[in-house]
């Protein structure tokens, strides 16, 4: 069909194609009780004279609200709703059916609630404009603080096809730039400073373009799309298996090298049994609560070994030193964090205690770890524009490199990890085995996959979370009033110099603000894809099936169109207290994903950086390192065109 409807010939086929099946009994057949169910559909919601509204206690004891009304008139019975499994993402499934009884999505809206943030969707937002989309999901939102999916999800939806798909505008329509023969248009982008800057690119040409347009990148065409309510149509049409794009570089290498990977390479039903897996071990809360002491631990060290460093780093004038390796610190500190989470063991990359041979040893390695996973994600980028698959056949510079990083970063990974599985089995009375107990448990994995599994764990985890918090100091640094308005709320909650806990942390609203606001204006993932096995509608054009589509997160975190003054650092725009109600569209920054595919440690990277933040402003106060702005670098993730420093002033010496 993709194919099909591309071709200029095409559409006579189409016709051709459709007047056989008008023809055939069993389509007559099934169009008839289709309208009769739509009728039917039209003809209940006359009668509705009722309200719903849902309260769920999520598992982190949030207050999690979902309150589904009718702007015009209301919805006709009680429902009932239950949290369909002990772990979120939980959907709310309820057995009568609401969606029977709607037929004008205009006249609806959804609100979801926590103690942090409500979010309304209204009409075409909550419903994407297309309720009988194919898809069982009828209105899907994120809750923000807690970190978790709240879902409606409706049944006896009839699996038709977007009503509205033929009489929207070809895909060929689509807004797309001005392209050269042969290279298309890498000029332009080149001219911005290449892969490096695509977020700046993609930013200047929604601009130019609008909020949808279509433009082929290296050797593929990729829809970009910058616009809340289309990202909320994307995300409720991904279905039972979302698709994400994975670099062809990648591809390509897991297919010469016959490397099998983790979580982010599987498909299909592969991926939904593991994800089920994965989602029971790093979103339940119970579990995280249960290693929380241990990232407290670590944050403890890291503070002591920052302190140790920035005093023998002292300028002439005494003044505290700078911290110049921020980025490798936050580094140790996630993979560390991570490593007493799964294998409830201390790497040694911290703190600098007893067995230094050993110790050092370790940073060693953990240091070329972390190198060659830059590498590998810089060499990946670079790839963007040149097909990967020419770089491999040619075996170009730009190749060996991404082969030569890949293959260090697996076989380091895979040491570590093999060493911890082993070191847990032969030893299992030596203190926590962390979650690689329950890992292990799972239906049908052996070591091999689960060693994948963790490797590619390790991978998704070190750079996100640790570039995540360099950006949150980096903003920190340069807004030192945050600092002092951060202090005093952890102050409040725990004492002066009081010891901050698990249990305080749902307290810390700023520190939660701070780092939503970070991930705003700092996507650590600018572009989300996905690919759907559906056409739909998105802007009114048709989008067929397995289109790539991108998701510009850096776009629509600064547009002024869902914030206001969107280029400021303001926290408390995420604060929700009596003074301010105001309502955030979540769709417009969504740093994690959303829905069934959504980040799988969200709520681990929030933990740990909600402790190193809340910590880090209790000892120290600090200032940027740096004369210049920093801007942003794409090395497939959001990294600091320069290394960032920052001034360590030990609030206890001032
Ligand atoms: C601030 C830190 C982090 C950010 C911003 C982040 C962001 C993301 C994003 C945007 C995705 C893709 C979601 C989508 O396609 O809809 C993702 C996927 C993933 N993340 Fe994270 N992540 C972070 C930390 C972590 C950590 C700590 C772990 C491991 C414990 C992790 C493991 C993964 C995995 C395994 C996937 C693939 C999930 C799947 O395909 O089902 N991430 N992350």
């Amino acid at each position: 069909m993709v194919w099909l409807s591309r071709q200029p010939r095409a559409f006579y086929v189409q016709v051709i194609i459709l007047s056989v099946f008008l023809a055939s009994p069993t389509f007559r057949k099934q169009l008839t009780q289709t309208w009769c169910k739509l009728a039917q559909i039209h003809r209940t919601s006359k009668a509705c004279d009722q309200k719903l509204s849902t309260t769920l206690l999520s598992p982190s004891k949030a207050l999690v609200s979902l309150k589904l009304s009718s702007t015009s008139r209301a919805i006709p019975s009680t429902i009932q709703t239950k949290p369909s499994s002990p772990v979120f993402p939980t959907e709310l499934v309820t057995d009568s059916c609401p969606v029977n009884r709607i037929n004008d999505p205009s006249e609806w809206q959804l609100e979801t609630t926590d103690d942090f943030t409500t979010t309304r969707y209204v009409g075409d937002e909550m419903q994407s404009q297309c309720p009988f989309s194919g898809s069982k999901q009828f209105a899907q939102s994120s809750v923000n603080n807690s970190g978790m999916d709240g879902r409606l999800v409706y049944k006896d939806i009839p699996q038709l096809r977007c009503p509205n798909y033929s009489s929207a505008q070809p895909f060929e329509e689509m807004p797309t730039p001005k392209s050269y023969p042969v290279v298309g248009t890498t000029l332009t982008l080149m001219a911005f400073g290449g892969a490096a800057h695509l977020h700046e690119y993609c930013d200047s040409r929604h601009k130019e373009l609008g909020p949808i347009y279509r433009e082929k990148l290296g050797p593929t065409e990729c829809v970009f799309i910058a616009d809340s309510s289309m990202v909320q149509k994307v995300y409720s049409n991904e279905g039972r298996f979302p698709n994400h794009m994975v670099p062809e570089a990648w591809t390509i290498y897991n297919e010469i090298t016959g490397v099998k990977r983790g979580l982010f390479f599987m498909d299909g039903p592969e991926w939904e049994r593991r994800r089920k897996g994965m989602n029971k071990v790093f979103l339940a809360q119970p579990i995280i609560s249960e290693y929380t002491e241990s990232f407290n631990e670590v944050v403890t060290d890291v503070l002591n070994k920052w302190s140790s460093l920035v005093e023998s780093n002292k300028d002439e004038n005494g003044r505290s030193g700078l911290l110049t390796q921020l980025e490798r610190e936050l580094y140790n500190w996630s993979i560390e964090s991570l490593s007493t989470m799964i294998f409830g063991r201390r790497l040694g990359c911290v703190e600098t205690s007893h067995d230094l041979r050993y110790k050092t040893h370790k940073m060693d390695q953990v240091h070329l770890f972390v190198q060659c996973v830059q590498q590998l994600f810089v060499e990946s980028a670079k790839m963007t524009l040149l097909p990967a698959r020419l770089a491999q056949r040619f075996n170009l510079p730009v190749w060996q490199r991404f082969m030569e990083a890949a293959d260090q970063a697996l076989r380091l990974a895979r040491s570590y990890v093999e060493e911890n599985v082993k070191a847990a089995q032969d030893d299992p009375e030596n203190g926590s085995r962390g979650v690689l107990e329950m890992l292990l448990a799972q239906p049908q994995i052996d070591q091999e996959e689960l060693i994948r599994i963790i490797v590619d764990l390790f991978l998704a985890a070190a750079d996100t979370t640790s570039h995540a918090t360099q950006w949150a100091l980096y903003l920190l640094s340069k807004n030192p009033e945050y600092q002092e308005k951060i202090l005093k709320q952890v102050e409040s909650v725990v004492g002066k110099n009081g010891t901050v806990r698990e249990e305080h942390l749902k307290h810390f609203t700023l520190v939660k603000g701070v780092i939503k606001e970070t991930l705003r204006l700092y996507p650590v993932a600018p572009f989300i894809s996905r690919k759907l096995d559906r056409d739909i509608v998105l802007g009114g054009y048709q989008i067929p099936a397995n289109t790539l589509l991108a998701i510009s997160l850096y776009t629509t975190g600064r547009d002024e169109k869902y914030w206001t003054d969107a280029k400021s650092f303001k926290p408390e725009r995420w604060v929700r207290e009596e003074s301010n109600k105001k309502i955030i569209n979540s769709h417009a920054s969504l740093p994690f994903g959303l829905g069934i595919r959504s980040c799988v440690g969200r709520r681990v990277a929030e933990v740990q950086m909600q402790f190193l933040l809340s910590r880090i402003i209790q000892k120290f106060y600090f200032e940027p390192g740096n004369k210049e702005d920093i801007g942003i670098k794409l090395r497939m993730i959001t990294t600091p065109e320069s290394p960032i420093h920052l001034r360590l002033v030990e609030r206890s010496a001032v």
